[in-house]
């Protein structure tokens, strides 16, 4: 997919991995809405964009995830503004095990209800002209953190809803690719949560065993994460593709056996 004059939705876009992605996407001529509940970061965000990419190239728009409404809202002011939708890239997670069923709401139910405004707003089932989605999982969807259960579990369920969505989306012809990307650590406020006992919850007692982990792991840093998202975005071949960037591999596929009885 070519990106100059491409519409892209980015959900947590206003700081970390989302704005260095509409960063990229800015760069290669696309348009940009952000979707995000930091209000503050949001017109930071965008004051520096508008600065250097025009002011007509991107629009934020203050949003929770969570609430579905207002989800389904952010979608259409985007498509009213921008005149269509071409990418949808479900960032938006957050690391708190205390409010574990936040978690799952944001980290996971969003991502699902992302997807299906993205095929509502994309697929040729709805008349659409077609697209992209790239949802934000982990490399903690395989290599799991004891200390981090739910998080764990809600990028194990991206990446299992985002293989099973491409795999109906090539079966039913929406004419959208849906594939997943999981970074290992990268240099984001995100990782400031393991310092925060109302974040970490019980597991607050272990956060040098994470931040031990992040030694021998590395730290990305997010313009990596973003050049994965352009490469999946440009590689019209790519529908189901689990992308995973480590300091190790850098940015690499997950392969799977084929399906038996
Ligand atoms: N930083 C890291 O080490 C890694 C991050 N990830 C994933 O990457 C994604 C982005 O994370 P980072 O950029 O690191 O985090 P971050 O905390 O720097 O940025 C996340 C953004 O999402 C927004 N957000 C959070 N909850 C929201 C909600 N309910 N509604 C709307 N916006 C909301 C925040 O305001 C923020 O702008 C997340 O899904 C995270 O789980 C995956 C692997 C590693
Ligand atoms: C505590 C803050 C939030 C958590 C952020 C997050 O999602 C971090 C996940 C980190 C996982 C890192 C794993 C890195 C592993 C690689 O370096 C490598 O050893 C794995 C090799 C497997 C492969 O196929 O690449």
């Amino acid at each position: 997919m070519a990106l100059a004059g491409k519409v892209a939705l980015v959900t947590g876009g206003a700081q970390g991995i989302g704005r260095a992605v509409a960063g990229a996407l800015l760069q290669n001529a696309a348009k940009v809405s952000l979707v995000d509940f930091n209000q503050e970061a949001g017109e930071q965000c965008i004051t520096c964009f508008n600065q250097e990419f025009g002011s007509d190239n991107s629009l934020f728009i203050q949003c929770d995830v969570t609430d579905r409404e207002k989800l389904q809202d952010a979608f259409k002011r985007t498509v009213e503004h921008f005149g269509k939708l071409d990418i949808v890239i479900n960032n938006a997670g957050i690391n708190n095990e205390n409010n574990w069923v936040k978690t799952i709401e944001v980290n996971l139910t969003s991502v699902v209800k992302g997807t299906y405004l993205g095929l509502e707003h994309m697929s040729k089932e709805h008349g659409k002209q077609g697209g992209v989605i790239i949802n934000v999982s982990s490399m903690a969807a395989f290599l799991h953190s004891p200390h981090q259960p739910v998080y764990t579990a809600t990028k194990y369920g991206v990446v299992g809803f985002t293989r099973a969505i491409a795999e109906a989306s090539e079966i039913e012809n929406y004419g959208v690719r849906i594939n997943v990307l999981c970074p290992a650590f990268v240099d984001t406020p995100l990782l400031q949560s393991i310092d925060q006992e109302e974040k970490m919850g019980k597991f607050y007692k272990h956060k040098d065993e994470i931040k031990h982990r992040m030694s021998i792991y590395g730290v990305l840093k997010p313009s990596l994460i973003a050049e994965g998202m352009l490469k999946i975005i440009n590689d019209n071949s790519l529908n189901g593709a689990v992308m995973k960037i480590t300091t190790s591999k850098g940015i690499h596929f997950q392969s799977y056996e084929p399906m038996s009885a």
